[in-house]
């Protein structure tokens, strides 16, 4: 068979594999940083975002999971980094939901936040999501500043975008994840290229996280273990 068919259906069994949702399973939540749980070392991968961005509503969806992250239409729902194990031994991949920050955030989960992103050594790429239909502000501008110095002077991972419920934005979509775009690369230059999602309520009409989860296996270097 020509390595390149080969290659396929490999990438897609890991992906199968590790995004089983009979693997998928809530380890621990964390208020403070001394209760972050030891993993192992297991690659880790964690969500940031405005409150209510849909952070959990994707880590579901990645999971194949209807509510395993709790979420709800009312912004602060999570409070806690909650920790995630996925897949098969020993190709296993933590993945993290996050306070959200901004106007419905805390001042604490900010800090908690912070200095899980100084002294988490497992971790491997940290997803800002942005909400397609409500823009960036300034909130956002900040994070995106913040996550892109701690990239230029050296972290351990790497930063990319998730823009979110661009079913929200059915007229004018491609001029405004566009510019959504454009506000990202200005504002942190060192973000890999946006994923777009949305639709998340139904796995029949989603998009983008089939694309989400082959990043995280990229992120993780577990593309063709
Ligand atoms: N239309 C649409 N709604 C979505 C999508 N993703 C999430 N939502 C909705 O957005 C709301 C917030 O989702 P959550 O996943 O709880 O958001 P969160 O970022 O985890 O919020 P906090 O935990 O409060 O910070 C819920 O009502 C979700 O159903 C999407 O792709 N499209
Ligand atoms: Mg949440």
């Amino acid at each position: 068979m020509p390595v390149r068919l080969v290659t396929a259906a490999s990438q897609r069994l890991a992906l199968a594999n590790t995004f089983s949702p009979h693997t998928a399973e809530f380890v621990a939540a964390a208020g403070s940083v001394s209760s972050i749980p030891r993993l192992a070392g297991l690659p880790e991968v964690v969500v940031t975002g405005r409150a209510n961005v849909g952070k959990s509503t994707l880590l579901n969806a990645v999971m194949k999971r209807k509510s395993l992250v709790a979420s709800s239409k009312k912004p602060g729902r999570t409070k806690t980094l909650t920790f995630f194990r996925i897949g098969p031994t020993p190709g296993k991949v933590v993945l993290v939901d996050a306070p959200g920050y901004g106007e419905r955030g805390r001042p604490e989960w900010g800090e908690l936040f912070n200095q899980y992103l100084e002294t988490r050594a497992e971790l491997c790429r940290v997803y800002i999501l942005l909400n397609a239909k409500h823009g960036i502000n300034e909130a956002d501008k900040v994070m995106l500043r913040h996550l892109d110095e701690k990239i230029q002077s050296g972290s351990r991972w790497t930063l990319q975008a998730v823009i979110t419920k661009a079913d929200l934005v059915p007229l004018h979509r491609d001029t405004t994840i566009s510019s959504i775009k454009r506000t990202i690369f200005e504002n942190a230059p060192t973000c890999l290229p946006p994923i777009v999602t949305g639709s998340l309520k139904s796995t029949s009409t989603s998009v983008g996280v089939n694309d989400l989860r082959m990043s995280v296996m990229e992120a993780c270097a577990l593309a063709l273990r």
